[in-house]
């Protein structure tokens, strides 16, 4: 059966994205794999698949796979690339669009010069709504490493992310760290693994190693998770610039339960269709 599907990328965070409104799909995990393999298959971070919403009262809802073919609660530059795909597609007219995800309604929304804009919702923190072995609710907690320990913010963006301050992005030993981080006993459901530098207090540079992709070139709800975490540990003011590897997202939070907005590009790299 040949599937359509468009290669799209946020800040080079990059998607398979399908359209499973019009098409019937049905991809195990392994053919998942295959698909994002980038010698084997399409490649890909991450797999998007839109489908018609449970609920009357929102447009879509989206589906989310890691290239490790595990399923996930929430993407931030999939997102952005999601809407552009609607919209392209037709699928959609509107402008701001209420997609269901496995954690929450999301809501995306067409800005001006191609920006779009994403309410992500409330960030959730542990140790009571995250998959995270926590010793009380501090802001920071101590996690052995290898034989270092290091000091972390565990936010849930719907997705869990563990986030560190280092001095320099450049350095930090996001290879051989961020499998450790990824895997640790303490995250029963792995965990999204960050690098935060502070530039100034509405300016950082931000890594991430990702749960089932390793790193990639940006990440919207690391992004998101990683300013929340800079804010709590009073690091950051509400507005923050995110520089990352592919490019800047626009971050806004203004405290405890708030939605954390984001502001970014998407681009459509090409459409094509391929037997599955
Ligand atoms: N690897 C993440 C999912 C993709 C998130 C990222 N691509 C984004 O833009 O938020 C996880 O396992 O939770």
């Amino acid at each position: 059966m040949k599937l359509k599907f468009s290669k799209m990328h946020g800040l080079g965070n990059d998607f398979v994205v399908i359209d499973g409104v019009r098409q019937t799909v049905t991809l195990t995990a392994d053919r998942l794999r295959q698909l994002g393999d980038r010698h084997l298959g399409i490649g890909f971070d991450q797999l998007l698949l839109v489908e018609a919403p449970q609920s009357q009262e929102n447009d879509f809802r989206y589906r989310i796979f890691n290239n490790d073919g595990s399923e996930v609660e929430q993407c931030g530059n999939g997102a952005r690339c999601f809407v552009k795909f609607v919209t392209e597609q037709r699928l959609s007219n509107k402008r701001a669009i209420r997609v269901e995800t496995a954690r929450g309604v999301i809501v995306p929304e067409l800005g001006a010069g191609g920006l779009i804009t994403v309410d992500m919702g409330a960030p959730r923190f542990a140790p009571l709504e995250i998959p995270f072995l926590a010793e009380g609710d501090a802001i920071t907690h101590p996690l052995q490493v290898g034989d270092e320990s290091i000091d972390i913010t565990v936010v849930s963006m719907g997705n869990p992310h563990a986030v560190q301050v280092v001095s320099h992005v450049d350095t930090a030993p996001v290879g051989t760290q961020g499998p450790l981080i990824e895997h640790h006993s303490r995250f029963p459901e792995r965990v999204n693994a960050g690098f935060m530098q502070i530039v100034g207090r509405s300016e950082i540079r931000l890594r991430v190693y990702e749960r089932g992709a390793g790193e990639t070139q940006a990440c919207g709800t690391g992004a998101c998770a990683a300013v929340v975490a800079g804010i709590r540990r009073g690091l950051l003011d509400s507005k923050v610039m995110v520089h990352t590897r592919g490019g800047q997202l626009q971050i806004e939070w203004q405290g405890n339960g708030q939605p954390v907005r984001m502001t970014g590009p998407a681009v459509t790299v090409f459409t094509g269709e391929i037997e599955v």
